[in-house]
């Protein structure tokens, strides 16, 4: 048996036992995107024979990660239970859990991703029980630790701790390289959300319909550096747009996080041609981005999707760790300032060459081989038990 016998401990954990003779790769994550970004390594690499897959989900995100977790036909091995509403309260008590787990069975290999709490609690707990660490999504930089906030810190001491660099693009190696990790544990897989978009799109049939120019505006903003005034200013912005152009529909399916709830509804809520709504689930928002003429936000992850389906962006950040795009001329930066949102909206409505331009870029981010990638360098970290396995099965 492949992947081990299921098993039911009291509470809050239920998980898969592993055989003993398998290699033990853990998946430790919890919020959103990490979901997306890591469910295609999870079911390239659950299949393998010797490997024993198992997925841990932190609880730093609730509902939304459920919604994810279902969407991807993920069932969680081990699931931990969140504690206290703070970033600081989830930080101590998941890194107890973590550890309690680690300690129970010896790991052969973690996978985190990104720069989340999560991510850098499994290597860190990976990192204190001695077992290796494999971080995809390695090499995003602004080198600001404030922008973005904490993740940028993250991300920087989850690279000190990882022994395996799963980089996305050439500029996120070349940064490792340039911080000195040696070469050889770097590999350049492209990003892992190209993978789940084509994942989702080949099952559902997605793909942009229509006329570019008539579709939607798509919005989305939840950024913690802007919360506040700046948010409030992203919003009214929208609100300006909107007024300006009632033939214009914009959906802007809004985070559940208070901060972003209040302001979002309050400014937005009584402006007839904008359609807020509760998150999407991963197929929905593909099918919102198929069908969007142009995209304004500060996510990560939809700054990487968007030119999959030629959807011109602008990005409501001062700066990005994915400037990818903007080099490959499909997304701009605006930042969050009120005047300088419109102004660029307005720009695109009124130039069509310009948002055509954009429409017609290849996606710098990946081509969607990346989990495989990453599932050849992880078989051949494990190699000798792994194939043992392959030649009993
Ligand atoms: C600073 C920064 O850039 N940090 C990134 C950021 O990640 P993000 O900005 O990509 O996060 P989101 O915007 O939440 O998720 C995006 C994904 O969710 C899908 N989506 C979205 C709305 C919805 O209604 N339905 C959906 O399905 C969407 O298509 C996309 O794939 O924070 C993470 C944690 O701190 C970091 O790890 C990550 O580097």
């Amino acid at each position: 048996m492949a992947h081990g016998r299921v098993v039911t401990t009291a509470g809050h954990l239920r998980r898969r036992e592993p055989d003993l003779d398998h290699r033990i790769v853990g998946i430790v994550c919890g919020t959103r995107p990490e979901i997306i970004k890591l469910a295609p390594v999870y079911h390239a690499l659950r299949h393998e024979p010797g490997v024993c897959v198992l997925w841990v989900h932190t609880g730093q995100h609730g509902d939304m990660a459920e919604g994810m977790l279902r969407c991807f036909g993920i069932e969680p091995d081990v699931r931990l239970t969140r504690k206290g509403a703070s970033l600081e309260a989830f930080s101590l008590e998941c890194r107890a859990q973590l550890d309690a787990l680690m300690s129970e069975r010896r790991w052969d290999l973690c996978i985190v991703q990104g720069d989340t709490e999560s991510a850098f609690l499994g290597a860190l707990s990976a990192f204190y029980r001695r077992v290796a660490v494999a971080h995809v999504e390695a090499g995003l930089r602004t080198y600001n630790l404030e922008r973005p906030f904490p993740e940028e810190g993250l991300r920087q001491m989850i690279s000190r701790l990882a022994c395996m660099h799963f980089a996305p693009t050439e500029r996120a190696r070349s940064a490792l390289l340039r911080e000195g990790i040696e070469p050889e544990k770097i590999l350049l897989t492209g990003n892992t959300v190209v993978d789940a978009q084509q994942w989702v799109s080949e099952r559902h049939g997605i793909r942009p319909e229509g006329d570019p120019r008539r579709g939607h505006i798509l919005v989305t903003s939840h950024r913690r550096e802007h919360w506040g005034r700046e948010m409030e200013d992203i919003f009214h912005a929208i609100a300006d747009i909107a007024r300006a152009h009632p033939e214009q529909r914009v959906l802007f399916p809004v985070h559940l996080n208070p901060v972003v709830q209040g302001p979002a509804h309050s400014i937005l809520q009584g402006v007839t041609n904008v359609k807020l709504v509760a998150p999407l689930d991963y197929l929905e928002m593909q099918q919102a981005l198929a069908g969007a003429s142009l995209l304004l936000t500060d996510s990560g992850g939809l700054q990487e999707e968007a030119p999959t389906f030629g959807v011109p962006t602008l990005v409501l950040r001062r700066e990005t760790e994915r400037p990818e795009a903007v080099e490959a001329g499909c997304a701009r930066i605006v930042g969050p300032d009120r005047e300088a949102i419109v102004a660029a909206v307005e720009r695109l409505l009124a130039h069509d060459d310009e948002a055509a331009a954009m429409r017609h870029v290849a996606n710098p981010f990946g081509d969607g081989t990346a989990a495989r990638r990453i599932t050849q360098a992880v078989l051949a970290r494990l190699a000798p038990v792994v194939e043992e396995a392959a030649v009993a099965a």
